[in-house]
């Protein structure tokens, strides 16, 4: 059958909408098979790798997946949920989604929430919504900054699955939300809270985003400008000046050029430069994952101490704390202007 009939056959949701949080996704075993899985379709998308597929897939299939798997088999174990044996993205993700449908509740709204690689694929939440009922969707991308490689490929997937429909729903998306005023309380609230619980005061606070190819911005995605943006905000709300709280990129990945300053070697320089104490923030991320937890959380912890620094603090994302979701529930009712009440 060339397009499918989705009938609402268990109604959950009286109002007629539903809201669609969607996020990067992530393995579903730390084993060679089940990475190696998720990172062919993840760098299978034109939209992160953006080189011809007659010329990338070749490398792709051959060494990239012969020995990245391994690699971030490994660095998934030493972070992995072992309760509900699952990926830290994926528990984060559910506790939003779940804590969002209770502020709904009331309006009658539906809230699922889907993975823009592995699953619950999009199109299968989106399924779930039509079940329930919905025949209006707010799509939710849960990326802070806008990137083609995020925000526009969450889009795409939910689109993807709606040219499947024989009967589509409305369908809004959420635009990103950079320095959204409770995005930037949210934070700043957070970094108060974590430094005054800390036993020692830190000399920097390095703001770590996940990097871009630096000829992606060339070619005018808004990512950095974003991520500009967030920091500028941050630095008002905290009142700190610019060089105490530096904005980095990490997660290089490839041979060329990413955005900089990376953030392993400005860290690493620190300590020669009489800065022993850090403590890092990653505001391009709503919720922890192996970015987050590994590669700054072990990795770049244990490449400080190497290097000489002898305190190391890790701010932990928003996750699914009540700030988070006060932002997640006012950036959706904002959006649903005239499809509630
Ligand atoms: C060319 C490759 C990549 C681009 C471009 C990219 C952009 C990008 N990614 C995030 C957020 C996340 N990325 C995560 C993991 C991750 N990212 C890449 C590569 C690119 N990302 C890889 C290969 C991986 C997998 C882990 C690894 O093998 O190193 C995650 C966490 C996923 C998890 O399971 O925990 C997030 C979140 C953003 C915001 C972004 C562009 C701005
Ligand atoms: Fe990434
Ligand atoms: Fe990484």
């Amino acid at each position: 059958m060339r397009f499918l009939t989705v009938r609402a056959t268990e109604p959950t949701a009286p109002s007629g909408v539903g809201i669609l949080l969607t996020n990067l996704g992530t393995p579903e075993g730390t084993g060679y098979r089940a990475v190696r899985r998720y990172l062919s379709e993840f760098l299978s998308d034109r939209r992160i790798i953006e080189a011809s597929p007659a010329l990338w897939q070749p490398i792709l299939q051959g060494p990239v997946l012969a020995l990245r798997p391994r690699r971030s088999g490994a660095a998934y174990r030493r972070i992995w949920h072992a309760d509900g044996d699952e990926s830290p993205l994926r528990t984060h993700t559910r506790a939003q989604a779940r804590a969002l449908a209770a502020r709904f509740a009331p309006d009658g709204v539906a809230v699922e929430w889907g993975m823009r690689y592995g699953t619950p694929a999009v199109a299968t939440a989106i399924a779930a919504l039509l079940r329930r009922g919905c025949t209006r969707i707010l799509h939710f991308p849960l990326y802070p900054q806008y990137s083609a490689t995020t925000t526009a490929t969450a889009n795409d997937q939910a689109f993807r699955a709606l040219m499947r429909l024989r009967n589509q729903p409305a369908i809004r998306t959420v635009p990103s939300f950079p320095d959204h005023p409770l995005y930037i309380d949210a934070l700043a609230g957070s970094v108060r809270a974590r430094l005054a619980a800390l036993p020692f005061a830190p000399q920097r606070i390095v703001a770590s985003f996940h990097g871009l190819p630096r000829d992606y911005v060339q070619r005018g995605d808004s990512y950095a400008e974003e991520c500009t943006r967030t920091l500028a905000a941050l630095h008002r709300a905290l009142d700190l000046p610019e060089e105490m709280m530096p904005l980095t990129y990490q997660s290089r990945f490839g041979p060329a050029r990413w955005l900089e300053p990376y953030t392993a070697p400005l860290v690493t320089a620190l300590p020669a430069q009489g800065i022993t104490r850090v403590a890092v923030i990653m505001p391009g991320f709503l919720a922890d994952c192996i970015e987050t937890l590994d590669e700054i959380g072990h990795e770049l912890r244990d490449a400080f101490a190497a290097a000489g620094g002898t305190d190391f603090a890790l701010i932990p994302c928003l996750n699914a704390t009540d700030p988070a979701i006060d932002l997640l529930e006012t950036l959706a009712r904002q959006e649903l202007s005239g499809w509630l009440g």
